[in-house]
């Protein structure tokens, strides 16, 4: 053992604040606009150093944009996973996603019996959720298999983009269809309805009823569908163009979901099936890539293996870990994190909190921190548990609303729990490894193709802090590399704990 492993090596606690990310201060940066003296101190007085959270270093088309999925992923895998949207890009690159033998199969099947395609999907280019030039390439590939009669159900984003950019992408999407010969917008709907994951099924059955039954407002033309929203692109009603004719899914139709990332579309996905089935119409679906489904849906592209992870290493380890998050995050810190594994491992306690009623982010910025916090502490008290790994949510599910008070609110709510979490780590011995996932409240405007200043909820390529908080301050305390990245988490996480990073981990422990 290394004189930096037998200086740190024990229980700790890894602490992952979601959205955390690094800019210089601005006016448009709720972490810098925030007083939030923990974590400014956190940061000045314990070995820190930044890590990319985007693009390549974690798994991502260059340039992209890091989410919470991915982050956690690479945070507990300890190596860069190439991400769906990386895998589907690829497969597009290289022709193999348009001359797919599954779907070929399905379109084939299509066009022989004259039926129709339906292409469900998030139409923007956040690049999380989906991009709307993956449509471009299946709407090829019906093209090519002679499918004549293709429906575009087009789901409206303005959160991982800029609020009220709609029109623009469903223009792309035109285009899209022009150039491949095939394929016109059907119906629109805002992804605060299709994309709940949160079991709202009010919300979801609004999309179902659209996509399913042609049930929903009609609409002469896109500006009137999207104008019909108040609130802004993600709350688009229900709306049928009354050019497309005909919409509904029919006996024996096709359905290609073209989102990539499952999290907010398999509500959504698994009502459809349940609701064809029950409603006597055999469909073909596929998905572009794989969903966590109640419903078997084959997908086009597959995951990349993420095992060999932290979760892995700690079981083999026979070292106990508790997994505390909200509603909103707590699949990060156990199912992503473990490498979208749904089995909970013997030494591994999961504690999901969550409150009262719906969520109202920017009256509540708070969320159910405290209980969060509480839970941290407790857990952090207890002599049997090794390592604890919590999320805390608020700075990141709050600036999604693009509401920069509140998400001032938020920050500071999580700097007072952070020196609560703090304070306990300190009172039992433990150290602490706190890091953003990605980038999100320290940009919360973004430049709209006028110049003008836009409020901006989505996540950011900032790289994002990483800051060691020894179990002891009297022990000599390493400085951390410049450059690090998420990769190096588990490794690091593991070297504190007295351990060696897993052969399947490319990151380097950072002391
Ligand atoms: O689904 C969402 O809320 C956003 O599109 C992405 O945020 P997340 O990656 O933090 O979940
Ligand atoms: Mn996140
Ligand atoms: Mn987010």
């Amino acid at each position: 053992m290394s004189a930096s492993e037998t200086a740190f090596a024990g229980p700790g606690i890894l602490l992952v604040l979601d959205g955390w990310g690094r800019a210089p201060a601005a006016d448009d940066n709720a972490l810098a606009l925030a007083h939030t003296p923990v974590l400014d101190e956190l940061v000045t007085r314990f070995p820190s150093t930044l890590a990319d959270a985007s693009g390549e270093a974690v798994g991502l088309l260059a340039g992209t944009v890091g989410n919470s999925e991915i982050g956690h992923m690479v945070i507990g895998a300890g190596r860069p996973l190439p991400y769906d949207s990386l895998l589907v890009q690829q497969a597009i690159d290289n022709g193999t996603l348009r001359t797919h033998p599954r779907l070929g199969a399905v379109l084939d099947k299509t066009a022989a019996a004259g039926r129709a395609l339906h292409l469900i999907g998030l139409c923007s280019d956040g690049q999380i959720h989906a991009h709307v030039e993956h449509l471009g390439d299946l709407l090829t590939a019906a093209a090519t298999h002679q499918v004549k009669r293709v429906f575009i159900h087009a789901i409206t984003d303005g959160r991982d983009v800029a609020d009220h950019t709609a029109p623009a992408y469903l223009a792309r999407v035109a285009e899209l269809a022009d150039r491949a010969g095939t394929g016109r917008l059907a119906t629109l709907i805002g992804r605060g309805y299709a994309m709940d994951k949160a079991g709202n099924l009010d919300l979801t059955e609004q999309a179902v009823a659209l996509v399913a039954d042609g049930r929903g407002m009609p609409a002469d033309s896109l500006d009137q569908a999207v104008a019909a929203s108040g609130r802004g692109d993600e709350w688009v009603p229900a709306s049928v163009l009354t050019a497309a004719g005909s919409t509904a899914i029919a006996d024996g139709d096709a359905v290609v979901w073209f989102n990539f990332r499952s999290d907010r579309i398999q509500q959504f996905a698994d009502r459809l099936y349940e609701h064809l089935a029950a409603t006597g119409r055999s469909v073909d679906m596929l998905s572009l890539a794989q969903y966590d489904t109640r419903a078997a849906i084959p997908a086009l592209v597959e995951r990349a293996d993420a095992s060999g992870g932290l979760a892995d290493e700690l079981a083999a380890a026979g070292l106990r870990s508790v997994r505390i998050a909200e509603a909103e995050k707590f699949e990060h810190v156990t199912y992503y994190i473990n490498g979208r594994d749904t089995s909970v491992r013997a030494v591994e306690e999961h504690v999901r909190i969550t409150g009262e009623g719906k969520p109202d982010y920017i009256a509540r910025p708070q969320m159910n921190l405290d209980r969060v916090t509480a839970a941290v502490v407790r857990a952090a008290g207890r002599a049997d548990v090794d390592l604890v790994v919590a999320n805390l949510a608020n700075i990141d599910v709050v600036a999604h609303t693009g509401h920069l008070a509140a998400t001032v609110t938020a920050c500071e709510a999580t700097d007072a729990a952070v020196g609560r979490i703090l304070d306990a780590a300190r009172d039992n011995g433990r150290w602490v490894l706190a890091v953003g996932d990605h980038g999100n409240a320290e940009k919360m405007t973004k430049r709209a193709p006028d110049g003008t200043a836009r409020p901006y909820g989505g996540h950011t390529t900032n790289p994002v802090p990483l800051v060691i908080v020894p179990a002891r301050e009297n022990r000599p305390v390493p400085s951390l590399p410049e450059q690090a990245t998420l990769a190096d988490v588990a490794p690091t996480v593991l070297r504190l704990l007295g351990h060696k990073p897993g052969s399947a981990m490319t990151g380097r422990p950072l002391l």
